[in-house]
């Protein structure tokens, strides 16, 4: 892949991102260089750059020695949105270096978006579980032609997974995974689009075919996150105008919101609920089953949907999040046949995955990690298992998502009989000092606490204190591999493991 830079000219004055050239001191409007000259790479990181390479100055922590020490390397160009004293060949000052970044990758990577049928997800909670759905419907569907960019996990062969590094990845890594994708004849690419995705530009320019706004609720509220819940709100909801087709929740706060927005852009939309009959479509489920559900619509059955699935997953949250890929997944061109065995099939890694203690109890590992999850999932382990008592086993993350200390205090307040404080993610904090604070937020007295903080040891304590009708709710990491501490991403064996392995030990 190639760019010239009469391509990027064009580009950038167009979208009126052009500020000036740096060329030999000098400042200009016009391209002060051959024409026909060529960008071969793109990178936005010093550490990874050829002669030919366009080199995007960008980020909170990005330092002028950057780009100091890639010229001294080689490199000839930088775009950035100021100019640098440096001996570059050239410099191309913009006014938005996000922006920029975006539109020209999608260029240098020849529109790649445009030979998929492209669908995003949006929504607080919801967005991995039903990206998982809809990969496996879609696989179903399009034999296995279909790749995903999930938080956990991303495939651009449909088969092969590789660990994602953000949820959205930055607009030239995307747009780089999507022609890998169309070069591996991939059709459809399911992707997570994070709030952070829309307040960095990592999908500017980017139309969906397809989006879907699961649900909203408080969180990612923070110095590096979004300053109020209205602008997380705010950044979430861009993704309906950059759509062709919504699929809109209509039990999300404030939906009349959502609704009127996508009704205002003139974008088609179905709307589906758990509790809502005048939703385009509801689930009901069968016989208090925990996995199987019935559809119906409420006007006519125009996608031809109306049927009893059955899913792996427990929770009623993950029949809302079924439902959405069974509406998605019929916009996308799937069968009835496909959905159904691709609903079936359906585990997602360290979502509501289920064991057995010997003494009978149930444990339950989930990625819960929010007020909304966390309310949802001792909610349905109250009514699944309501003869016994429910320990949570929780921690939440340093320097980020601060709020969520008192949000776990209120639901564990509510909802839980023994709460197990621990780590999660602790970054730069001490997670002693976190479980002292949702310990704190916890007001309810008949809640019996502990803190320890060794995550492993505080899955084995829950475990020993599980008598047989008790649910064991380990909250938060699922199968990470890793805690994140003091900037290290630090080998962690996993809330399954650590739960299956300590399981055996009891039989
Ligand atoms: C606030 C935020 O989104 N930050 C992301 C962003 O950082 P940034 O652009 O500010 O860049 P930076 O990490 O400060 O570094 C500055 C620049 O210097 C460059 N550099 C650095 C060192 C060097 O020697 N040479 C060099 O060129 C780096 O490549 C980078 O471009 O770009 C980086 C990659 O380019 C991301 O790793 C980083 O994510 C941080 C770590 C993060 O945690 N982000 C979270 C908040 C996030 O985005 N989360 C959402 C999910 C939220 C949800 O669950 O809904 C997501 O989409 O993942
Ligand atoms: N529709 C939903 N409503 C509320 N909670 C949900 C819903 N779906 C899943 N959850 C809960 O949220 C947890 C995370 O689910 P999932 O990974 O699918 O969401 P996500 O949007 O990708 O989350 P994150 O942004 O944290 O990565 C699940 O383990 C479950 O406890």
């Amino acid at each position: 892949m190639t760019l010239t830079l009469t391509k990027i000219d064009n580009l950038l004055k167009e979208a009126g991102l052009l500020k000036e050239y740096v060329y030999k001191n000098n400042w200009y409007y016009n391209l002060p260089l051959p024409v026909e000259l060529e960008i071969k790479e793109l990178s936005y990181d010093s550490r990874k750059v050829t002669p030919d390479t366009l080199f995007f100055c960008k980020g909170l922590n990005f330092k002028e020695e950057y780009l100091e020490k890639a010229i001294e390397a080689g490199l000839e160009y930088y775009i950035s949105e100021t100019p640098y004293e440096v001996n570059s060949k050239l410099g191309i000052i913009v006014t938005d270096i996000r922006i920029a970044m975006a539109l020209i990758s999608m260029n240098f990577y020849d529109l790649p978006q445009e030979k998929l049928t492209v669908i995003g997800f949006t929504g607080t909670k919801g967005k991995t579980t039903a990206a998982y759905f809809t990969k496996f419907i879609l696989d179903e569907a399009t034999d296995n032609k279909t790749a995903m960019l999930s938080t956990m996990n991303t495939t651009l062969d449909g088969v092969n997974y590789f660990k994602s590094a953000l949820t959205t990845p930055e607009s030239l890594d995307l747009y780089k995974m999507m022609a890998e994708a169309v070069s591996n004849k991939m059709t459809h690419l399911i992707m997570e689009v994070s709030s952070q995705a829309y307040k960095l530009n990592r999908v500017y320019g980017l139309t969906f075919d397809v989006g879907i706004f699961l649900n909203i609720s408080p969180d990612h509220i923070g110095p590096i996150e979004h300053p109020t819940f209205d602008d997380y709100y705010y950044c979430k909801r861009r993704l309906i105008e950059n759509s062709k087709r919504m699929v809109l929740n209509t039990d999300t706060k404030d939906y009349i919101l959502l609704k009127e927005l996508t009704e205002s852009k003139n974008i088609p939309y179905y709307s589906y609920s758990s509790t809502d009959k005048e939703a385009d479509y509801t689930w009901e489920t069968v016989d208090n089953s925990l996995l199987d559900f019935t559809v119906h619509s409420t006007h006519e059955d125009s996608l031809d949907i109306n049927e009893t699935y059955t899913i792996k997953l427990m929770g009623d949250f993950n029949k809302d999040n079924a439902l959405a890929s069974l509406i998605t997944t019929k916009i996308a061109g799937a069968n009835k046949e496909a959905a159904k065995k691709g609903l079936a099939n359906t585990l997602v890694p360290g979502r509501m995955e289920h064991l057995k203690h010997p003494n009978g109890a149930n444990v339950f590992v989930d990625y819960a990690h929010n007020y909304s999850s966390l309310k949802n999932l001792l909610t349905f382990a109250k009514q699944a298992h309501p003869m016994g008592k429910i320990i949570t086993v929780i921690g939440s993350t340093g320097d980020k998502g601060i709020s969520r200390r008192t949000d776990f205090g209120q639901v564990l307040s509510e909802l839980t009989d023994v709460a197990i404080l621990t780590a999660d993610d602790p970054g730069s904090e001490n997670p002693k000092d976190i479980a002292m604070e949702i310990s704190a937020a916890i007001n309810n007295p008949k809640v019996n606490q502990k803190i320890i903080v060794d995550r492993v040891e505080a899955i084995q304590t829950a475990l020993s204190l599980a008598e047989k009708n008790d649910s064991v709710i380990i909250a938060g990491k699922g199968q990470d591999k890793y805690q994140k501490i003091k900037g290290v991403d630090t080998p962690y064996v996993g809330d399954y493991s650590a739960a299956e392995s300590y399981i055996e030990t009891l039989k």
